[in-house]
């Protein structure tokens, strides 16, 4: 058993083994192309329309002219607001305002708006700033230049972080990760630990981070993080590193082990237990059929202990073969004669001393196949498998006229002789042994009414 509970573990913990690896691939995959997904399209996408539409002649035109056309501006950015279903604006050079989507326009004022000037001055073409503190926005600043490569201005969109920020929340508690969003100065821009988002009077590093100062000397070097594991006194977690080009910008996506560790955990655990009550029932299973046969085995080679001869199941046993096979079969019934006077004139350790003596002459006269048993008392059954009517009959007059030729030595009394009624009968194909017992009873009746010491023959309807 403690082997097999060895194999059990064996068995389950590699099936857990294989199982929590696919397990933790699909974790992976899930919980992170859904963050993939919407980085791409709450963020990547904007930021690429605007470039896109940076380089469009129409705008180009109306930013390159001396003197703005603010209405025709304001309808275009009307238009591609609509059309893309984004908040663009333009803020121009040369009128120093900014032109919003709902038509209203902002006089951009050094030292007021402060976005316009620092962002002016990049070296960057394309620039993303949070804003709007109450519902906050992330804004993508792309700069236009006329052929001549002349500053004209931006154009940008502005999209609200809500969706996006609401979208995270529900992945966290989906997958438990949290994102990083990381500027090229290593600065967090975006977070979804709120007390990591700037605010526009702390900025923190991503070097001020746990997570990121558990990491070792090399580790911080490295390119990307995608697929470090790291290590804190309060977690582990899975770095997966997304770069945002465009912005030189980094996205850390940080997905706990201690899910995937319960996810492993339940898979060890069910495994082990689906295993075990395997193993169990097979067990029990096992165990109730090796009873079962221990007991009909017992049954079968149980010899009866005064003449050492089999029993009636191992008969039973011996003729179910015998259908099995399909034989035809022979069966005799044998009767000592007056055994009653022999125990009451001769006492009845006598009457077992004969019953002794009288089964080793019965199995003289049988074949290596037949089978004997005592019935009961002085009743004795043989079964001859594959055995024709007339070669049981001439076995049974044999053994007869044996048994009747016989004496049985006894200590200090006159030896004994013995005669015993046998009782044949014969089936072409065996059936029923109870039936063919009850024919070959009628035999030996008969022969007890013929005088007893003999041979009588009674054929199966
Ligand atoms: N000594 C001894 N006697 C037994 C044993 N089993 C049964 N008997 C006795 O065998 C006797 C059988 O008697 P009956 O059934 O009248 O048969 P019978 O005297 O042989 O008469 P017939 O069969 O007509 O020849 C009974 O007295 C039983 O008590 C045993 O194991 N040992």
């Amino acid at each position: 058993m403690l082997f097999v509970m060895a194999i059990a573990v064996a068995i389950s913990g590699y099936l857990t083994l294989s199982d929590s690896v696919e397990e933790q691939s699909r974790l992976q995959q899930q919980s992170m192309s859904p963050a993939f997904d919407l980085v791409t399209q709450e963020l990547v996408k904007p930021l690429h329309t605007a470039q896109i539409l940076a380089n469009t002649q129409t705008l180009r035109r109306l930013m390159n002219a001396q003197t703005i056309d603010d209405k025709a501006l304001l309808d275009l950015v009307k238009r591609m607001s609509m059309d893309y279903n984004m908040d663009f604006f333009v803020a121009s050079e040369n009128s120093r305002k900014q032109y919003n989507a709902n038509c209203s326009t902002l006089d951009l004022k050094e030292g007021e708006v402060e976005w316009y000037f620092r962002i002016k001055e990049q070296t960057h073409n394309v620039a993303a700033a949070l804003g709007n503190r109450q519902d906050i926005h992330i804004y993508f600043d792309v700069k236009v230049f006329n052929d001549q490569g002349a500053f004209l201005g931006f154009i940008g969109v502005g999209k609200r972080l809500k969706t996006f920020l609401d979208a995270f929340d529900s992945y966290k508690d989906a997958f438990g990760y949290d994102f990083v969003f990381v500027d090229n100065n290593q600065d967090v821009v975006l977070a979804s630990d709120p007390n990591l988002l700037a605010d526009g009077k702390r900025i923190l590093s991503v070097e001020q981070l746990s997570w990121f100062q558990a990491l070792t000397a090399e580790q911080k070097l490295l390119p990307s993080l995608n697929n470090i594991i790291v290590k804190t006194p309060d977690y582990i977690n899975l770095i997966a590193q997304i770069d945002l080009k465009a912005l030189h910008w980094k996205l850390y996506l940080l997905t706990p082990l201690s899910s995937r560790k319960s996810a492993s955990t339940d898979a060890y655990t069910s495994h082990t237990s689906f295993v075990l009550l395997i193993i169990f029932v097979v067990f029990v299973t096992a165990h109730v059929i090796i009873r079962f046969f221990e007991r009909e085995s017992a049954k079968k080679h149980q010899l009866d202990p005064l003449t050492q001869l089999h029993n009636r199941e191992y008969v039973q046993w011996r003729f179910d073969k015998t259908v099995r096979a399909n034989q035809e079969a022979s069966l005799i019934m044998v009767d000592v004669d007056n055994f009653k006077r022999i125990n009451d004139s001769r006492g009845h350790n006598v009457g077992d001393k004969v019953l002794v003596e009288f089964a080793v002459l019965l199995q003289s006269e049988l074949r290596e196949h037949d089978a004997i048993a005592r019935w009961g008392g002085e009743e004795f059954v043989i079964l001859l498998p594959a055995t024709k009517l007339e070669t049981a009959q001439a076995i049974a007059q044999r053994t007869c006229t044996l048994i009747a030729a016989h004496q049985i030595t006894l200590q200090d009394e006159a030896d004994l002789a013995i005669s015993a009624s046998f009782g044949v009968t014969y089936a072409v194909k065996a059936r029923s042994l109870e039936r063919m017992v009850k024919v070959a009873d009628d035999a030996l009746y008969e022969a007890k009414h013929a005088g007893k010491n003999c041979v009588r023959v009674h054929k199966m309807n």
